[in-house]
C-alpha cells in the first residue's frame, strides 16, 4: 500500500493492455489483487468484522479472493454478492469462497465494508436499489473501503455514473486511473493508496511527485539563483502577492516593475517602462496577476512577448493573447488559466480534462497548468502530471497570483518548463496542506518557505 505520488496513470484500456503485456493470467493477477487487499484489510480491519460486497465481474472476484484469504488467517469476514459472477476468473475466485454468499439487499452491515461491486468496467449508471443499499451499509459501517474504485465512478474521466458514498480509502489496483485524481469523482475516493500487481505500467501520464530542487552551493549569486521580473497592472495587490511568493519559493531576485512603494524590501521595485525587461539576466518574466484587460494592459503584454525570455502568463493575460500567438513565442511559455480562463481560451469540450489540456499545450505549443481542485498539468510533447487532492482552502482570492509567483521561481531556476511547472504546483499544494484551514492567500505565500524548506 504505497502513495500516488509519481506513480503512472492509466485508462481503464490501458490497464488491459498492461495486463496483457505481464503475460500473466487474469487468474493470476487476481490472486495478487486479492493478496494486497487481505494484506491491507487485516491492518486497516483491526480485529473488526468485514463484509465484502461483490459484483459479477473481476471486481467482485477480487473481493471473492481477499475474503478467503482474510477467513484463512482467522479473520472475521463476510461476503454478500450482486449477482453470479460472469467471468471466467470471476467463477473460479468464488468457488474458491469457502463461506456463505449473502445478498446484499438484506446483508446485515459489519463495522469495516469494503466495496468489490464494481471497477474499471463499469458500463452504466447503478441501480437506484444497489445504489441506496451501498449507501446504508457505508454509512452504518465505521470504516470503509473501496477495491479499484468507488462503485459508480467511471474510471477515464472524473464522471460520477451514480453518486457512491465518500469512502474513507480506495485502493488502486496496479496504477492510479483519472478518476482518483479528477473531480468529481475523485471526492469520493478518501485517501487513495496503490496495490503494486506487478504492471509494468508506463505513460506519458503520472501522479504529481514532489520535485528534485538543487539548494544554493558556494558558488551561487542571486542571478544564478533566477532573476524573476513581475509585470503588474491595475490591481497591483495580485503581482505584490505573485513577488513575495517568487521569493519565498527560492528566486534569487525579484524585479517588480512599479514605483509604488511597498514591502518586503527584499522586491526590488523600479517603474514600468517600454525596455524595463531588456535584461538577459532575466530568467523568467510574469505576466497576468492583477494585470487589467485595458489598453494599458495590452501595451505591456505585446511589448513583454516582444522580448525573448521565458514566460509564465497568468489570469488578464490569457484574455489578451491567442493560442497562435502563444506558439510563436521562442521559450516554451508556461499559462496557468483557470477553467473559465482555460475555456475562454482554448474554447469548451466534453472530454476529460486530461486529454482537453494535453490538446492545448500542443495547439499553443506551451506548458499549460489547467487549474482546479484538481490541477492537471502537460507539456507539448505529451507529458502530463495530475496533482492528487489539494486543499479546498485554497478556493480563496489570491492564491493563482501565490502559483503564479512560484512557477515563475521555478522557470527562472530550472532548465525544462514542464518541470518548473510541475515543481511550482507542488511547492504550492505543501504550503496549502502547512497552513491548515481559512488561510488567506498572503499567509499562503509565507508557508512557501517552509514548503521549500522541506525539499
Ligand atoms: N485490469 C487488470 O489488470 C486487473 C483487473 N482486476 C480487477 O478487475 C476489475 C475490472 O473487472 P471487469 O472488467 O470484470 O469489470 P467490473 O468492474 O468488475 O464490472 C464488470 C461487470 O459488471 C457488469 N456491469 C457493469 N456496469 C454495471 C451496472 N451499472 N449494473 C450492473 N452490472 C454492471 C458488467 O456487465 P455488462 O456491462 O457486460 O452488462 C460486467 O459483468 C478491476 O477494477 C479490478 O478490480 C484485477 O482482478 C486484476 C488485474
Ligand atoms: N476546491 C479547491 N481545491 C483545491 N485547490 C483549489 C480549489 N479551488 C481552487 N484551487 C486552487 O487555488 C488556486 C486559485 O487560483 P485562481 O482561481 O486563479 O485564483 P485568483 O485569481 O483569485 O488568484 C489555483 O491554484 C487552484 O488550483
Ligand atoms: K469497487
Amino acid at each position: 500500500m504505497t502513495p500516488l505520488d509519481g506513480t503512472p496513470v492509466l485508462t481503464a484500456a490501458q490497464m488491459r493492455d498492461a495486463e496483457e503485456a505481464t503475460g500473466v493470467s487474469v487468474e493470476d493477477l487476481m490472486h495478487r489483487a486479492g493478496t494486497g487487499i487481505a494484506t491491507a484489510l487485516r491492518r486497516l480491519a483491526a480485529g473488526r468484522e468485514v463484509l465484502i460486497l461483490c459484483g459479477p465481474g473481476n471486481n467482485g472476484g477480487d473481493g471473492y479472493v481477499a475474503a478467503n484469504l482474510l477467513a484463512a488467517a482467522g479473520l472475521s469476514v463476510r461476503v454478500a454478492a450482486l449477482a453470479e459472477p460472469r467471468s471466467a476468473a470471476a467463477i473460479k475466485a468464488r468457488d474458491g469462497w469457502g463461506g456463505a454468499v449473502e445478498d446484499v439487499a438484506d446483508a446485515a452491515p459489519a463495522a469495516i465494508l469494503v466495496d468489490a461491486l464494481f471497477g474499471t468496467g463499469l458500463s452504466r449508471p447503478l441501480d437506484d436499489a444497489i445504489a441506496n443499499r451501498l449507501h446504508e451499509l457505508q454509512a452504518t459501517a465505521q470504516f470503509s473501503i473501496a477495491v479499484d474504485l468507488p462503485s459508480g465512478l467511471a474510471t477515464d474521466d472524473g464522471a460520477v455514473l451514480t453518486r457512491p458514498p465518500a469512502f474513507d480509502v480506495t485502493l488502486a489496483l496496479g496504477a492510479a486511473k483519472p478518476s482518483h485524481l479528477l473531480q468529481p469523482a475523485a471526492r469520493y475516493c478518501g485517501a487513495v493508496r496503490l496495490l503494486d500487481i506487478g504492471l509494468g505500467a508506463a505513460g506519458q501520464e503520472r501522479v504529481l511527485a514532489a520535485p528534485a530542487l538543487r539548494d544554493p552551493g558556494p558558488d551561487s549569486h542571486k542571478y544564478t539563483r533566477g532573476l524573476v521580473a513581475i509585470v503588474p497592472g491595475a490591481m497591483p495587490g495580485a503581482a505584490e502577492l505573485a513577488s513575495i511568493a517568487a521569493l519565498r519559493s527560492g528566486a534569487g531576485y525579484v524585479l517588480l516593475l512599479t514605483d509604488a512603494p511597498g514591502s518586503p524590501h527584499a522586491i526590488v521595485r523600479r517603474a514600468w517602462r517600454d525596455d524595463a525587461l531588456d535584461d538577459a539576466r532575466i530568467g523568467a518574466v510574469l505576466i497576468g496577476p492583477g494585470l487589467g484587460r485595458d489598453a494599458q494592459a495590452q501595451h505591456r503584454l505585446d511589448t513583454a512577448l516582444a522580448t525573448p525570455h521565458r514566460f509564465v502568463i497568468d489570469g488578464d493575460a490569457l484574455h489578451l493573447v491567442t493560442p497562435d500567438r502563444l506558439a510563436t513565442l521562442k521559450e516554451l511559455a508556461i499559462l496557468t488559466p483557470h477553467s473559465g480562463e482555460f475555456d475562454a481560451l482554448f474554447g469548451t469540450s466534453d472530454i476529460s480534462k486530461i486529454d482537453r489540456t494535453r490538446r492545448a499545450a500542443a495547439r499553443a505549443n506551451a506548458i499549460v497548468v489547467h487549474k482546479g481542485a484538481d490541477t492537471v498539468i502537460a507539456a507539448p510533447d505529451g507529458r502530463v502530471a495530475i496533482a492528487a487532492h489539494a486543499s479546498d482552502w485554497l478556493s480563496t482570492a489570491g492564491t493563482g497570483d501565490v502559483l503564479a509567483g512560484a512557477i515563475a521561481a521555478m522557470r527562472a531556476g530550472l532548465p525544462d518548463a514542464f518541470e518548473a511547472a510541475c515543481a511550482g504546483v507542488w511547492l504550492h499544494a505543501d504550503a496549502a496542506r502547512r497552513c491548515d484551514k481559512a488561510f488567506i492567500a498572503d499567509d499562503l505565500a509565507v508557508a512557501l518557505t517552509a514548503a521549500r524548506g522541506a525539499l
